[in-house]
């Protein structure tokens, strides 16, 4: 069931609730974002859903990744609101942002691991930055069991180093998800991976769906991934979201943005050319 949200009390500090599974969780309202002279948004409207996997799809330089990081205050709009829980979070300070980012992890394309920290210590940063109170012990399992999650069981002693890209790039997830999440923006999670991690990566999108109740929003270019995951799809050109809808919806569009958007990428989806 869907609820509409309202402005909370600015003044009241954020605290994250367990939403209901289908309801409205997140609302990017009238958004407008510019980088000097050059426009980007111009009114953006979007609705996320509490347990839902949303792809964010549109051409490249639209403002897809602009998105996810206006929503975890690492850039700022410059009109318009982003309802988080009913907080407008486009008015909260840095230290207000710490306490979204607790709840909202942002899995960045290319994630950088510290090269000269192990496996295990990447893996357990954000819990030493964000859990303070939590035991060696509890840090280990937790460390333990994410490394399992991303199909890496007992690699804590390794170094970076040691590691191919599809391992790093695991690792960097694993890191990602360490604090449990309720959230997760995913910014090209699988842009230039072999195929066989790529399904790694998307079965993980799916089992933090299924097994731990988030949400996901998604921005990739990879559109069989897209198809394949997407409980809803949102396609931001011209400034604007055009059309949000189920996969089938967007494939049978007659919005001409997304009917061109999808027709050149027909091959891709279909390889064979079957009708
Ligand atoms: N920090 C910034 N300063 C100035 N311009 C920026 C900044 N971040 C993004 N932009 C510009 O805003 C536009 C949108 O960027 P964004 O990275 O969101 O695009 P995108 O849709 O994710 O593209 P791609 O698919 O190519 O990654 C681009 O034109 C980009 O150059």
């Amino acid at each position: 069931m869907r609820k509409a949200r309202h402005h909370r009390d600015p003044a009241v500090p954020f605290a994250f609730r367990k939403p209901t599974p289908g309801e409205e969780l997140i609302r990017f309202d009238g958004l407008i974002k510019q980088f000097g002279p050059k426009r980007i948004y111009d009114g953006v409207d979007l609705d996320v859903r509490a347990g839902e996997t949303l792809v964010v799809l549109g051409g490249s330089g639209v403002g897809k990744s602009v998105l996810l990081k206006c929503l975890i205050g690492l850039l700022h709009p410059d009109g318009g609101s982003i309802l988080f829980e009913g907080y407008d979070v486009a008015k909260f300070s840095e230290e207000q942002f710490l306490e979204v980012r607790k709840h909202v992890a942002m899995v960045f394309q290319g994630a950088a691991l510290f090269d000269s920290l192990s496996v295990a210590e990447n893996v357990a940063y954000p819990l030493r930055e964000h859990f303070k109170k939590m035991t060696r012990a509890e840090i280990q399992k937790r460390v333990a069991e994410k490394l399992e999650l991303v199909d890496l069981p007992n690699t804590e002693k390794l170094m970076p180093s040691d590691l191919s890209g599809g391992m790093r790039k695991r690792v960097g997830l694993a890191r990602a998800i360490a604090t449990d999440p309720e959230v997760i923006l995913w910014d090209e999670p699988t842009t230039g991976l072999d195929p066989v991690t790529t399904q790694t990566i998307n079965e993980l999108i799916d089992s933090m769906k299924q097994r731990l109740g988030a949400t996901s929003i998604v921005v990739t270019h990879d559109m069989v991934s897209a198809f394949v995951l997407a409980d809803r799809m949102a396609m931001l050109a011209n400034r604007k979201i055009v059309q949000v809808g189920t996969p089938e919806e967007m494939r049978r569009s007659q919005v001409p943005e997304v009917r061109a958007f999808i027709d050149a990428r027909r091959l891709e989806l279909n390889p064979r050319g079957t009708p």
